[in-house]
């Protein structure tokens, strides 16, 4: 029984390798730098369209040239998918690993092709790097890819290949070479084409797939964070807002009491005017790092733009509001005392208790205490209260 033609199935897998390769090279050039590996893998998948190449110059090439370049380019772009995933999660690429495995499989291809001729060996040693290298993909993602269902659609990919090649190499050693030539007619041998053929291509997807994931979450996070800081902006700053108001509701809390830091520079102006715009925003940033070491795992931290910082504090009443914008001030000081040119902040303190209140207006009255702050010398704290 033949089932399939092991020509035109490589023939359609070449291709379409080939046109993920272009896909994922185009995906390249428009996915922001932080996101890395997209062009290992367009190699990975152009070099297994060289290494079917070479597979189809079988006949007319001697073997002993033609099945060794063309084993230890399979491995090399399995091996390059590899040093992709670890480059997209931030790890060093694994250089030596790749390149011992592609000399493993050169000794043994040429071992059992030039000294003791032998197919079943052929494909139980050539088993042994692919599935090292399915392994590590599988370890990568495990360890650093997010519960969401690209995951588990390129995790299931990758158990399927590292299944199939390493029956397949099993099955070289119990049953020999009937079982596993791809040439040779026979369900399993058919099976195992059909499906090492269509397995690049959708390693390939499952990649992009968590490339694409990855590339939602980073935009939603820029969109919501000050460029200069890398703390919330006031869209990230009302969302932080909008779930703490959430959370309090779903806990039932009666008295909801949370409050408001507006944290501004005093005479900022000054320090750009005397050491440079530059200057000033490394102040900025440092300044941002220091209010952030101040506050809880629960707070938010914030800046609209300019020399003001905006602090969330949840379940917090006045009292400890004002302990925490002296810990600030404290902070400052001291840093200022060490690398930072000499400055201060003004701090006005808001406390929310009426559910109702909309966050524009609990905004508004913690500028009016950080007005009336700089309005009675600056450098100190003032708490809004109601007009008399
Ligand atoms: N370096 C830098 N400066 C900024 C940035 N945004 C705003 N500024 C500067 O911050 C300064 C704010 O000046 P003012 O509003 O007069 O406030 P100030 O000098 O701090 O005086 P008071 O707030 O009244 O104490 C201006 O010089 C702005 O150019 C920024 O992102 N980087």
């Amino acid at each position: 029984m033949k089932l399939l033609d092991p020509f035109s199935v490589v023939l359609m897998a070449a291709l379409m390798c080939a046109v993920m390769s272009a896909v994922l090279f185009g995906a390249r050039r428009g996915f922001p730098a932080e996101l890395r590996g997209l062009s290992h893998w367009g190699a990975a998948l152009a070099v297994q369209v060289l290494s079917a190449f070479c597979f189809a110059f079988r006949g007319t090439l001697p073997d002993a040239l033609v099945l060794p370049v063309a084993n230890v380019l399979f491995v090399f772009g399995n091996g390059l998918c590899m040093t992709g995933l670890q480059r997209f999660y931030g790890h060093a690429p694994g250089w030596r690993t790749l390149g011992g495995a592609c000399g493993f499989a050169l000794a043994g291809m040429l071992y059992y092709l030039l000294v003791d001729p032998d197919y079943a060996a052929r494909v139980a040693w050539m088993s042994m790097p692919i599935t090292l290298i399915n392994v590590t993909l599988l370890f990568l993602l495990v360890r650093n890819g997010r519960r969401k269902l690209a995951t588990l659609f390129f995790g299931s990919m990758i158990v399927v290949n590292t299944v199939l090649v390493a029956v397949r190499g099993v099955a070289a050693l119990t049953h020999g070479e009937a079982l596993v030539d791809v040439n040779q007619p026979g369900l399993f041998q058919s099976f195992y084409l059909a499906v090492t053929a269509l397995q690049p291509p959708l390693l390939a997807v499952g990649f992009l797939m968590v490339a694409y994931e990855r590339l939602r979450l980073l935009l939603e996070r820029r969109s919501a964070s000050d460029p200069l800081t890398g703390v919330l902006n006031r869209r990230g700053f009302g969302e932080a807002y909008a779930r703490e108001v959430a959370r309090m509701a779903r806990m039932r809390q009666q008295s909801r009491t949370l409050a408001l830091l507006s944290v501004d520079l005093d005479y900022f102006k000054k320090i750009n005017d005397r050491f440079g715009h530059a200057e000033g925003d490394r102040v900025l940033v440092s300044v941002a790092q220091m209010i952030g070491s101040a506050l809880r795992e629960s707070d938010a931290l914030a800046r609209f733009g300019g020399e003001e910082f905006i602090v969330l504090l949840p379940d917090t009443d006045g009292k400890r509001a004002i302990a925490v914008a002296q810990r600030v001030q404290r902070l400052l000081r001291e840093a200022c005392a060490g690398e930072l040119p000499s400055c201060t902040a003004s701090i006005g303190v808001a406390v929310q208790t009426d559910p109702d209140e909309s966050l524009d207006a609990l905004l508004c009255r913690a500028d009016e205490a950080l007005y009336r702050a700089k309005e009675n010398g600056r450098d100190r704290i003032e708490t809004w209260r109601e007009a008399a």
